[in-house]
C-alpha cells in the first residue's frame, strides 16, 4: 500500500518558489492500478517521483507498505527503491546494448548472481513478448517493443510497485492499447501496483480502478474510475471525461427539436433498450433516440443517450419521472 500524507513540493529559484505539489493524501491500495490525471503543469510527475524520492518532498510523509521512505537513507533508501519500479514515456534505453543486456543491466547493477541473470531476463522478455528480439538493439525497435524492454528492465528486480510517467503517450493509439493490454496482465499475474501519471482518459478508462485528477498541485478529485466517470462533479473533471463521452448535438438539429430533451445514463447492466421501449409503450409520448454511446470503464458498460421526449405535457412529465425511477440519472437538456 502506498500512503501519501500531506506530501508538498516547492521548487526555489532566485526569485519565486514554485509549489509543484500542493499538500496531496492519497491512498493506493496493494494490486490495485491507479491513475492521476491533469493537464501540462498540473503537478503529476512532481508526485509520481515522489513516491520513490527522485525528488524530495519539502514536507509529508510517504509510506509504501509502512515503510516511510523519507526516514532512509543510503543502502536502506536503495532497497527501498528496489521495490519500485518506473517507466517513462522516452523509455531511456542504453542505445548501445542490446534488448538482453539493457535488461540485464538492472540485474547487475542490483548484484544478482551472474548464474542467475540470464533465466531472469528470459522469463522477462517471454513476459513482454520479445522473445524474438533479444539480440536487437534500441535502433531496430518500434516504440511500443521499447517501451516493452523498459517495461522487462523495470520488472527485473520483482518490485512491488510499477510507476508508470506518461507511458504511452508518446506511442499511437494500437501500440498504446497493446501496452495497456500488457500492464493490465502484469498487474493481474503479478499483483503489481501500479500507478500512472497521464493526460488521457482512454487510459485512465482501460485499466485503472482508481483515479484522481489533479490541477495546480492539488488533488481536486478522486474516486472509483467509474464513480468518476459517471457522475464527476469537478468541471475540470467533466471537461477530462467530454474527451470521451462527448455529446455536443448539432445547432441545426437543436433547432428542430419540439419536445423535451433528457440525457439518460445506464450505469452497469441496465438495459436502456428495454427501459426506453418500455416507456414508450405505457406512455402516449413519442420517443426519439438522437444520440447514444456504450463505453466501457475497465470492462464494465456506462450508457448515456439523449433522447427527444414529444406528447401532451402532462404524459412528457409522466413519462420522465418513469424514466427516473429505472435509469441510472436522467437530465433534461431543454424544455421543449
Ligand atoms: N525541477 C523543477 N524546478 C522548478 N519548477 C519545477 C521543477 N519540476 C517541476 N516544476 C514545476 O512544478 C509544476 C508541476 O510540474 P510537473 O512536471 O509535476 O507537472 P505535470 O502535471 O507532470 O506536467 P507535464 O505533464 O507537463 O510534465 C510546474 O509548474 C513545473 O513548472
Amino acid at each position: 500500500m502506498i500512503e501519501l500524507t500531506n506530501v508538498t513540493k516547492e521548487f526555489k529559484s532566485k526569485k519565486r518558489k514554485i509549489v509543484g505539489v500542493d499538500n496531496v493524501s492519497l491512498t493506493i491500495d496493494s494490486g490495485e492500478v491507479y491513475g492521476i490525471v491533469g493537464y501540462s503543469g498540473a503537478g503529476k510527475s512532481t508526485l509520481l517521483r515522489c513516491m520513490n524520492i527522485l525528488e524530495r518532498p519539502t514536507s509529508g510523509e510517504i509510506l509504501i507498505d509502512g515503510i516511510d521512505l523519507l526516514q532512509l537513507s543510503g543502502r536502506k533508501l536503495r532497497e527501498a527503491r528496489q521495490s519500485i519500479g518506473m517507466i517513462f514515456q522516452g523509455f531511456y534505453l542504453v542505445s548501445s546494448k542490446t534488448v538482453y543486456e539493457n535488461v540485464a543491466f538492472a540485474l547487475k547493477a542490483a548484484g544478482v548472481p551472474d548464474k542467475k541473470i540470464r533465466p531472469r531476463v528470459n522469463h522477462l522478455l517471454e513476459l513482454v513478448g520479445l522473445t524474438d528480439r533479444t539480440n536487437q538493439y534500441p535502433s531496430q525497435l518500434s516504440g511500443g517493443q521499447k517501451q516493452r524492454v523498459s517495461i522487462a528492465r523495470a520488472l527485473a528486480n520483482n518490485p512491488k510497485v510499477l510507476l508508470c510517467d506518461e507511458a504511452t503517450s508518446a506511442l499511437d493509439p494500437n501500440t498504446t492499447k497493446s501496452i495497456l493490454a500488457l500492464l493490465k496482465k502484469i498487474n493481474r499475474e503479478l499483483g503489481l501496483t501500479i500507478v500512472i501519471i497521464t493526460h488521457e482518459m482512454e487510459v485512465v478508462k482501460e485499466i485503472c480502478h482508481r483515479c484522481a485528477v489533479m490541477r495546480d498541485g492539488r488533488v481536486i478529485e478522486q474516486g472509483s474510475t467509474y464513480e468518476i466517470f459517471s457522475n464527476p462533479t469537478e468541471p475540470l473533471t467533466k471537461k477530462f471525461i467530454e474527451t470521451i463521452l462527448d455529446f455536443q448535438l448539432p445547432e441545426q438539429l437543436l433547432e428542430t427539436i419540439t419536445g423535451k430533451l433528457v440525457r439518460l445514463h445506464f450505469w452497469g447492466e441496465l438495459a436502456a433498450e428495454a427501459i426506453v421501449s418500455d416507456v414508450l409503450q405505457n406512455f402516449s409520448v413519442k420517443g426519439n433516440i438522437l444520440h447514444g454511446k456504450v463505453e466501457y470503464i475497465r470492462d464494465v458498460p456506462l450508457g448515456i443517450f439523449v433522447m427527444e421526449v414529444n406528447g401532451e405535457p402532462r404524459e412528457t412529465e409522466a413519462a420522465i419521472d418513469y424514466l427516473r425511477e429505472r435509469v441510472s440519472k436522467v437530465e433534461v437538456i431543454n424544455n421543449g
